[in-house]
């Protein structure tokens, strides 16, 4: 192992033990980590905060050409909880067993910020010249909607005014030799439902009671679900990217006085996680929606809401590029859809083309899990590829 190597992963390690756990995340301390890292390849690193205490940080190289459109490499700092309990280490250890680097964080996604800085940090070292401006964001807030760092970057402006052609953000582990890219996501739609309804005794066949018309809404977005799993089963080659997926995650009704079972209570409330395949309009579950609302009297608002959901264009010239250093690298790349939902959707929204790769391959998919890792070999290899690839995209 050489000293490069050493060093970096000294770095991914001390950045996995930094807590910036929700809900609570320690962003200081990891915006201070990144400054000084930085500062070692002798970026330019500064930080600023879009909302109080989400600190965001930006490097910033200018190419030599800097009127033409940059390149965005994002990463978020924040992670998600961990039961400690079903780990077999502290999960902000970042302990190593047998080559395994064991942390929350590992893959989702300090992985990637450390390999976004190195890569680009050793391609200065070496004098390479980026005829690209290069930007590396490090944004808080990712794993509870984005609200606080990448769609703030977007709704400020900021992102417009750094004129970026292409961005890479985060994608998934793989299981297989290959390496998943993600070009799209699908929609997340998180809707509350609320019902008012009469109230009255406990021993009474009450009418139009908010349960009975929360009931209602529960059995029409299950018919939904069902027919969705059925276009799922039916057809081995869809995969759950080409159908909506829909779960009650919330149902909340009582009287102030939880002991009393006898008191039909006045309101209840239910919420449903959707997520949109971007292969379908959207207009079909917004009519589903007016439809449910309509049809049970109830009211419905947007808690997360993606009204516009771009796909990222594989004949695209940024894609092409991509490709065909993957192909120079001898690596095999698989497209996909993302499940769920990344802080790319801002940018797409934008029609900022992004790519979501996280180079971990004959990797098993960890991110959110317990005992979430990676191999220490797969992560130094990643480095490199990053380096071919953003030096490739940056000439063109
Ligand atoms: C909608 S904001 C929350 C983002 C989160 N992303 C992942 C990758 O888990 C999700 O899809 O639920
Ligand atoms: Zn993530
Ligand atoms: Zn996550």
């Amino acid at each position: 192992m050489n000293s490069k190597d050493e060093r970096v992963l000294n770095k991914f390690k001390q950045y996995l033990q930094i807590q910036t756990v929700h809900p609570n995340p320690n962003y200081e301390e990891a915006i201070k980590f990144l400054e000084n890292y930085s500062k070692e390849f002798l970026l330019n690193f500064e930080s600023f905060e879009l909302v109080k205490d989400n600190p965001i940080g930006h490097i910033f190289i200018e190419g030599t050409e800097p009127n033409i459109p940059s390149i965005l490499l994002n990463s978020h700092i924040d992670v998600v909880p961990a039961d400690t309990n079903n780990w077999k280490f502290d999960p902000f250890s970042a302990k190593e067993e047998d080559n395994k680097i064991y942390a929350r964080g590992t893959q989702d996604m300090k992985c990637v910020g450390i390999q976004h800085l190195e890569s680009i940090g050793r391609l200065v070292e070496s004098g390479f010249k980026f005829k690209r401006s290069i930007h590396i964001t490090f944004v808080p807030g990712e794993e509870v909607g984005g609200h606080v760092g990448m769609e703030m970057l977007v709704k400020s402006g900021i992102i417009k005014k750094w004129n970026i052609g292409v961005a890479f953000d985060e994608g998934l582990a793989n299981p297989s030799e290959k390496f998943t890219v993600f070009y799209g996501e699908k929609a997340p739609w998180w809707i509350l439902f609320t019902a008012e309804g009469n109230v009255g005794h406990g021993s009474q066949f009450i009418e139009n009671t908010a349960i009975q018309k929360i009931y209602s809404v529960m059995t029409k977005l299950t018919e939904f679900r069902n027919k969705q799993l059925e276009i799922l089963k039916k057809d081995p080659n869809k995969t759950i990217s080409d159908v909506h997926t829909l779960n009650i995650t919330q149902i909340k009704a009582a009287t102030p006085s939880e002991k009393s079972i006898n008191v039909i209570p006045s309101k209840a409330t239910l919420a449903c996680d959707i997520r949109i395949t971007p292969k379908k309009s959207m207009e079909e579950i917004q009519k589903l929606i007016d439809e449910i609302c309509e049809s049970c009297n109830v009211q419905y608002q947007f808690l997360q809401h993606t009204p516009i959901n771009n796909l990222t264009d594989l004949e695209s010239q940024w894609f092409k590029t991509f490709e065909s250093s993957c192909k120079e690298l001898g690596i095999e790349i698989e497209p996909q859809i993302f499940p769920a939902a990344t802080d790319s959707r801002y940018l797409r929204q934008l029609g900022i083309p992004a790519i979501g790769f996280s180079p971990m391959n004959n990797t098993p998919i960890l991110l959110h899990g317990n005992n979430e890792f990676l191999d220490r070999d797969i992560f130094l290899k990643g480095v490199h590829y990053f380096m071919k690839i953003f030096s490739d995209i940056s000439k063109i």
